[in-house]
């Protein structure tokens, strides 16, 4: 048995508010995918839950993030190619942002969303290594994809915790699981200590001078004054998120579902977790404004992945940002370059009779909303012995209706799926 897991990273919108992108895209590939599915809806991470990528990912591989996980941090800082020293060191996501560095207001959480990473390297290598002046600590930086980073916090010679909050307000932690808040006031925040824990409260403290000096380092750098010189934003910020002193012990995802699992990803995070759990993974260049060139080198490695594994699980970024950004259209172009670059000369190379495939998402990020939500996002699973729905279209609405009917949780879908496909193939 072969099977393509493909994620489309925030494809789901939420129908109420309108027209979906899913919708609106002219996607002849995956439509036909979905008239030839079972279909239905997944809550990935559980109802009420806007999840980020990550604890979603997880969730949607089969692993509930509410019973054992330590944060995005670690896991971005896999991705990254970073160890964490455990007791020693935390591990944030990070964001490059442009902020007014008398207030601390956030013009913008990506400063532009136009940073190279090229620019991104130059500044975090202006940062890395830092001394940060009390409890013997100090920062590692390492710039990953755009305005995405990932920071270490770490002491010489004191025990440091996790449990502190984020200074990006975007996103709230609850526990290990961070949920993207509707609305937030726009001023970097002040880390928290979580518990009343000297190392939490030594935690904090690292982080807010961290802060303080990524403002002044920041606000003088050459890279900085080249992006005022062209009329782009500043980089002069660094806000810090989801916070974890260890990796997670999860069982290898070989051995939970006895299949071999191969991985393409382009984002550290979804690499991190590919890593994490033991996936053969094909290493792509990040997204680039090529589509057509990253969508032949994303199905290359598919193909290659299939020869040698059951299972490949293909993460791709694109209709997630254009949802961050509000923007419709280019949420659309993102569905339909898939589509045409990805899914499309897919599904001429494998063999349906003997190869299946299960599309869906990790979480909705509605254009209407510019942020993730905890709308379900939709599913399909196309293969031999699965009776279509007669679903039309690959859309929120149209696989509500079909006969998988909705998961509660993301981390039910490969467990139930994966057996009804085993009862196929047996
Ligand atoms: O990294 C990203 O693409 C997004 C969501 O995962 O994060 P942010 O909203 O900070 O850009």
């Amino acid at each position: 048995m072969k099977l393509v897991y493909l994620v489309l990273d925030g494809v789901a919108d939420k129908p109420e508010d309108g027209p979906t992108s899913l919708e609106v895209a002219r996607k002849p590939a995956l439509d036909g995918v979905a008239s030839k599915s079972a279909c239905g809806l997944v809550y990935t991470v559980g109802r009420g839950v806007a999840p980020e990528s990550d604890a979603a990912v997880f969730s949607i591989l089969g692993y509930d993030p509410h019973t054992e996980y330590t944060g995005r941090g670690p896991i971005e800082a896999v991705g990254a190619g970073l160890e964490i020293r455990e007791g020693f060191e935390v591990a944030f996501r990070a964001n490059f942002a442009t902020v007014d560095p008398e207030t601390r207001r956030i013009i913008d959480r990506r400063c532009g969303r136009n940073l190279s990473s090229e620019e991104a390297r130059e500044l975090a290598r202006a940062l890395d290594g830092v001394d940060l002046g009390v409890h013997d600590g100090y920062a590692r930086v390492v710039a990953t994809v755009g305005h995405r980073a990932v920071v270490v916090i770490g002491s010489r010679s004191r025990r440091l915790s996790d449990n502190v909050g984020n200074t990006d307000p975007a996103y709230e932690k609850r526990g290990y699981v961070s949920v993207a808040k509707p609305s937030f006031e726009p001023f970097v925040a002040e880390a928290r200590p979580l518990d009343d824990s000297e190392e939490a409260r030594r935690t904090a403290d690292l982080v807010n001078a961290f802060t303080e000096l990524s403002i002044r380092v920041l606000r003088g750098h050459p890279v900085n004054m080249a992006r005022a010189r062209e009329g782009k934003l500043p980089a002069n910020a660094i806000l810090l998120r989801d916070s974890g002193g260890r990796l997670p012990r999860l069982q290898r995802i070989s051995e939970k579902y006895g299949l071999r699992f191969g991985a393409v990803a382009e984002m550290p995070v979804e690499i991190g977790i590919a890593r994490i759990l033991g996936m053969d993974m094909a290493s792509v260049p990040p997204p680039s404004e090529d589509k057509a060139k990253d969508y032949a080198d994303r199905l290359e490695a598919t193909l290659k992945l299939l020869e040698r594994n059951d299972v490949v699980y293909v993460h791709l970024k694109g209709p997630d940002e254009p949802g961050h950004d509000g923007d419709l259209k280019r949420k659309v172009e993102a569905i339909e370059a898939i589509d045409k670059y990805y899914l499309a000369p897919l599904l001429r190379e494998i063999d349906p009779a003997t190869t299946a495939l299960l599309v869906t998402a990790d979480h909705a990020t509605p254009y209407t909303r510019k942020s993730h939500t905890d709308d379900p996002v939709p599913l399909a699973l196309m293969a031999p012995g699965v009776t279509p729905d007669g679903v039309p279209r690959f859309t929120e609405k149209e696989c509500s209706r079909g006969s998988l009917g909705v998961f509660e949780h993301g981390y039910e879908v490969l467990p139930r799926l994966l057996e009804r496909l085993r009862r196929v193939y047996a």
